[in-house]
């Protein structure tokens, strides 16, 4: 069914927007789910942006508060995910989103509010102006909100600004100038890149110069190009991060300013070392693991505080964990929080590539080093991951033959293209994962010993996820990620999915609540019956293990009827203190009869019934 917004509109993306909300089962007359992050959630959350939050009060609230201080308006910006962060303007107006829960730490995402300027700007990637009526839920439509994502200069979104007033209509100019707060803020972020030492503007017209059309490059202190915004892009068609800005504007950029011939551009450089402010250079200053991610679980904690001291030395990282534990995602975090996230991450899954083409890959070639080679020869993976990490997945896998020439790579820093006998230096930070037992295959003469100890400058070891102390955050929020609507986890599930031991780790419990959730549209609980036959089966049999202290001990007891067992040694701990020990037990002692069970308990049949299918003993 396709549902229309009712006031005619001819934007594709509020008919869309309106048929997510739908789908994500909100109506028009309910207010939406309130999802408030706690008091610590939030402190975390301002830790992290602090860095968006102060540049923000520095480059695009000034500008607001000289053009709509007067007017019952506010700037809120929100996170990727949704959560205002912070919010400014007049304070009698904030009472009044306070009422609609328009409030910091309150998530908007569409499928908690609806159509809403933050969460249909998240979803679209684009600048929205939801005026009024526009909005999907009745109780939010006496405001009008505009809003536009901020980009990081690696193209990622951090979250969203936006202009929310009373007025009824916002004008072409709210649009505009939520647009150009935005970009005030991608500028000033482009600018705080590590090795930012020029600001180089440019445009076709001088007048264009400083009209917030004009293309940036960011250089480093030896003309290199950091960082550059996407009008820069156009402007320089084949610029690219690492280039020499002499090859694109002539060898005097350098100087204040002018007009260059070659490129047939106006160029103002400056330096930014002079330009930047107190609070800007003290956020530079600090170390770059403070400015993002933090883990719950102390053994990972660990590995990342460890990971984070050896990349700013150029030692070689060594993740090893099971099979889905998040060594991808973990090393990609580490090159994002480095000094050389504005260098490539290349990655090269080493099980993936045949072994005749492990070399050509990473050394490049040539051109025309062998039959069927690129006319025009190719870099390798190994110098384009110059200036940042080269990421080796699978190391375990990687051939005897590409070994020895990848330690060559290590010792020497230097490469050698296939078919060329031309070194080239490279500065790279490497890291390899694998989820195999490299000493044993040192052992077996699988994998050569001398690259092992190069590689093993440090091991970090990711934990397994049944080891990790925040498994039930962690299904919380792969919950909370693919569920429709505002539905809950019921108590029991949840406690049955603590104690499985998860063999494929994140990938398989991303997977499974994918699916669950998919099955469960639409339900106001996420319960067992939700879930793949195969793993509810698993779930059904892990409930009715022995549980209590009592049990285990029983149970030990009669498989081994002659051994004396200690109940000291026995822990309880793995129940995680919510499956319904009493039921079980109950039911057990009543050898199954559901009547007798229920007056033992003191409760209904029906409830009864209802409980031991949660428990996945009835169906
Ligand atoms: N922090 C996380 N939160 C939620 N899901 C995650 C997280 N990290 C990883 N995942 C899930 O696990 C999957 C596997 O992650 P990743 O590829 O990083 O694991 P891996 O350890 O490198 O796996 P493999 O050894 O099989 O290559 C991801 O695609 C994602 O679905």
């Amino acid at each position: 069914m396709t549902v229309k917004p009712h006031f005619p509109t001819t934007q594709a993306w509020l008919t869309d927007s309106w048929q997510r909300s739908l789908g994500a089962g909100l109506s028009e007359f309910r207010a939406g789910e309130d999802l408030r992050l706690t008091r610590a959630e939030l402190k975390h959350k301002h830790e992290q942006y602090q860095q968006l939050i102060e540049l923000v009060q520095s480059h695009a609230l000034p500008l607001f508060n000289q053009l709509m201080a007067h007017s019952n308006s506010r700037l809120l910006l929100s996170d990727a995910d949704g959560y205002v962060l912070k919010h400014w303007g007049v304070s009698r107006y904030s009472s009044k989103l306070a009422d609609v829960a328009l409030d910091i730490g309150v998530n908007w995402l569409e499928k908690y509010k609806g159509t809403n300027a933050i969460g249909t700007a998240l979803t679209a990637k684009q600048a929205v102006s939801v005026v009024g009526e526009q909005h999907f839920i009745r109780q939010n439509r006496f405001m009008s909100c505009t809003a536009c994502p901020i980009f990081s200069p690696q193209g990622e979104m951090l979250g969203v600004l936006d202009i929310t007033s009373e007025q009824q209509r916002h004008s072409q100019q709210t649009l505009m100038l939520v647009s150009s707060l935005a970009q005030q803020v991608e500028t000033a972020l482009l600018c705080h890149l590590p090795d930012s030492h020029y600001r180089i503007d440019f445009a076709a017209q001088p007048s264009l110069l400083n009209s917030g059309w004009q293309g940036i490059v960011i250089a480093s202190s030896d003309g290199r190009i950091v960082g550059c915004n996407p009008m820069a892009k156009q402007l320089l068609s084949q610029a690219k991060l690492g280039d020499s800005l002499e090859q694109h504007l002539g060898d005097n950029w350098a100087r204040a300013g002018g007009f260059h011939r070659d490129s047939a551009l106006h160029v103002q450089t400056q330096a930014l070392a002079l330009t930047q402010t107190k609070s800007t250079r003290t956020l530079q200053d600090k170390p770059l693991n403070q400015l993002g991610v933090r883990f719950r679980d102390p053994l990972l904690e660990r590995a990342w505080q460890q990971a984070n001291k050896v990349i700013t030395k150029q030692i070689p990282l060594l993740v090893l964990g099971e099979t889905g534990v998040g060594k991808e995602q973990f090393v990609k975090k580490l090159h994002a929080q480095s000094a050389r996230r504005a260098q490539p991450i290349v990655a090269v899954n080493c099980a993936a590539l045949p072994a005749e083409l492990v070399e050509s890959e990473l050394f490049g070639y040539q051109a025309g080093a062998f039959t069927g080679a690129n006319r025009t020869g190719f870099i390798g993976k190994i110098r384009q991951a110059h200036g940042g990490f080269l990421f080796l997945d699978e190391i375990g896998e990687m051939p005897l033959a590409a070994q020895s020439r990848l330690l060559r790579v290590l010792q020497e820093r230097e490469v050698v293209p296939v078919g060329s006998n031309q070194s080239f230096k490279v500065d790279i930070q490497i890291i390899a994962a694998t989820h195999m037992d490299l000493e044993s295959l040192v052992a077996q003469g699988l994998f050569r010993q001398d690259l092992f100890y190069r590689l093993n400058g440090l091991q970090v070891r990711l934990p397994a996820l049944r080891e990790r102390q925040d498994i039930e955050r962690i299904i919380h929020k792969l919950h909370r990620r693919h569920r429709s609507s505002a539905q809950t986890l019921c108590t029991e599930l949840l406690a049955q999915l603590m104690r499985y031991d998860w063999p494929g780790n994140l990938r398989e419990l991303d997977n499974l609540m994918q699916v669950a959730c998919l099955m469960a549209e639409g339900e106001a609980v996420l319960e067992i019956n939700h879930l793949p036959d195969y793993l509810a089966q698993k779930l059904m049999n892990l409930a009715c293990e022995p549980q209590t202290l009592t049990e285990v001990v029983e149970a030990e007891a009669t498989a081994h009827p002659h051994e004396l067992v200690e109940s000291s040694s026995v822990t309880i701990d793995s129940l995680h203190g919510t499956i319904n020990l009493n039921v079980l037990q109950a039911y057990r002692a009543c050898d199954g009869n559901v009547s007798q069970c229920a007056k033992r308990l003191g409760i209904s049949r029906n409830a009864l019934y209802r409980k031991l299918k949660q428990l996945g003993i009835k169906d």
